[in-house]
């Protein structure tokens, strides 16, 4: 080798050895500096005078609001009878707040309540706590430990559909402000409590109207509270504390009819390619081109960053130098559905149908594919993917529904309502940390986007990663442990946003 040509190769190396010196120990420097986005708010106890027990008579309350079969099961069918039972035994169990001056309660929709609790000082803004009253059904009820319907109290779990989803935050919602009324207190901003008829089909009866009539009203809220991400135990790799999720922003949604219409006929005969194999081989090129990985754009990049300096050192290391691993990270993020879920549009196979007879050649095949869209992305920008991946004119796509991904609601210590959620969570769950994330389900908060540029979704239950087929599933439950801590999540959070002392830390002027 020309001597000329092993100096360039000297100096070239000499150069990588100290760009690689100087990348690792910006990488060291920002793991050992990386901010913490924590806080540590007096803990709420048991013993302070303003703490809400799960005696017996709450527990009854909310055990008896699990009995009521308050199902809903397609976009407009639902339980009306029982939801109309239900709405009764609400006004019967919270006489406080059904009797109470400062209290306008106006039923919406026919089953959808609307509470506002007049505060003292109207030139506050409002804000909103919601919920939803229906339930999905329950399915494979023999393999329930206690019979869905039942609210059966065993080895402290309350068992039964809607326990998780998400009566314990319906009933909590109103526990705290009974107790609130009970005690002779008024808040001092104005509180509206939402709550809707047909959440788990799509809110179109319930919290919709809900929104129209905030509307015609002309309110706007300066923060909305509703269902959504829980306090995950061990959901997150590499933190050993539990991690509360605030879901800043929500996932939207297309979901999409395919369809193939072919010649049928006689089995005998066959052609090369039938409406069943078009469409088959249609889903089966989305299922394998997996929507961009989005990760490093949403707030499932914060979320990692706001609980970085509580991770184990690998962990802590890359998520420190997102500028660096990001690629890596993404990678990761990839390999599990829970993750992989947050970081991309997803893609759900959920319905296919064809076919009437084992001899006969069915002329049609339908199939519905499920997206749930990263807030980055858009329905439009989905639609134009999977009609590039299908390229076969023969399948026909109609939309059923779609929902764009909602905004992304402010976060961190420039938006004080965000930290005053971070605060109360910290007082109820104090040994957990708190982060923003995405909610990758949708929510009636779909409707609330016009009411307030701060919404927020938030579970204030802890689950572990087995939790969470208990959505929707088998065995739902609560331990009265969470039934208790939700209660008082929201009383202190009543509470809190008439504190000065929290808001005043975090305020800006303009903001509330
Ligand atoms: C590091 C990983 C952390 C990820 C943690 C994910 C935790 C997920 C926790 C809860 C998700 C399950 C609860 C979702 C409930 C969403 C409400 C719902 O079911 N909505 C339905 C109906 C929607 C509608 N209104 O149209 C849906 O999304 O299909
Ligand atoms: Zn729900
Ligand atoms: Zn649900």
């Amino acid at each position: 080798m020309a001597r000329g040509t092993q100096r360039l190769i000297f100096v070239a190396l000499k150069v990588l050895a100290v760009a690689l010196a100087l990348v690792l120990m910006v990488v060291i420097i920002r793991t050992a500096t990386f901010p913490s986005y924590q806080t540590s708010p007096p803990e709420c106890k048991p013993t302070d005078p303003d703490f809400i027990p799960a005696d017996q008579d709450r527990l009854a309350r909310f055990t008896s609001a699990i009995r009521f079969r308050t199902v809903s099961y397609e976009r407009g069918v639902g339980t009306p009878q029982e939801l109309s039972r239900f709405i009764q035994f609400i006004r019967e169990s919270f006489p406080t707040i059904h009797g109470s001056p400062l209290v306008r309660r106006q039923v919406v929709g026919n089953y959808s309540l609307l509470y506002r609790v007049a505060g003292s000082d109207a030139s506050l803004q409002p804000y909103m706590l919601a919920s939803h009253l229906d339930v999905v059904p329950a399915t494979e009820e023999a393999n329930w430990e206690a019979p869905p319907f039942s609210g059966q109290l065993k080895d402290g779990y309350i068992y039964g559909r809607g326990t998780i989803d998400i009566k314990h935050t319906l009933m909590g919602c109103l526990e705290a402000v009974e107790f609130l009324l009970s005690r002779g207190r008024q808040p001092k901003r104005t509180l509206y409590l939402a709550f809707g008829h047909d959440e788990e089909t799509g809110g179109h009866f319930g919290a919709k109207v809900i929104a129209d009539v905030l509307t015609q009203q002309g309110e706007k809220m300066a923060f909305i509270l509703d269902e959504g991400t829980p306090v995950g135990d061990g959901l997150l790799p590499g933190v050993s504390k539990q991690v509360a999720l605030i879901s800043v922003a929500e996932k939207g949604g297309l979901q999409l009819r395919l369809e193939v219409d072919e010649e049928g006929g006689h089995a005998s005969i066959p052609r090369s390619e039938s409406a069943i194999g078009i469409l088959s081989k249609a889903i089966s090129k989305l299922e394998d081109s997996p929507h961009p990985n989005m990760f490093g754009t949403g707030p499932e990049t914060r979320m990692l960053e706001y609980v970085a300096t509580e991770m184990t050192l690998p962990y802590r290391m890359l998520t420190s130098n997102l500028w660096l691993f990001s690629p890596l990270v993404a990678w990761v993020y990839s390999r599990k559905p829970q993750t992989n879920a947050l970081a991309r549009t997803t893609t759900a196979l959920t319905r296919f149908n064809a076919g009437v007879k084992d001899n006969v050649i069915s002329p049609r095949a339908t199939a519905v594919i499920d997206h749930r869209i990263h807030p980055t992305s858009s329905v439009e920008e989905v639609m134009e993917f999977d009609l590039k991946v299908v390229n076969d004119p023969r399948v026909k796509f109609s939309v059923i529904n779609s929902r764009q991904p909602s905004p992304t609601s402010p976060y961190g210590k420039d938006s004080p309502t965000y930290m005053l959620l971070q605060e109360t969570i910290q007082q109820i769950f104090p040994d957990a940390l708190v982060a923003p994330t995405t909610m990758v389900g949708n929510t009636d908060t779909l409707y609330y986007w016009n009411l307030s540029s701060a919404i927020y979704r938030f579970n204030p239950c802890v689950m572990t990663s087995s939790d969470l087929p208990r959505f929707h599933g088998v065995n739902e439950r609560i331990s009265v442990k969470s039934y208790e801590r939700a209660m008082n999540f929201y009383y202190h959070l009543i509470v809190n946003m008439d504190e000065p002392l929290i808001l005043k830390r975090y305020r800006h002027e303009d903001d509330l």
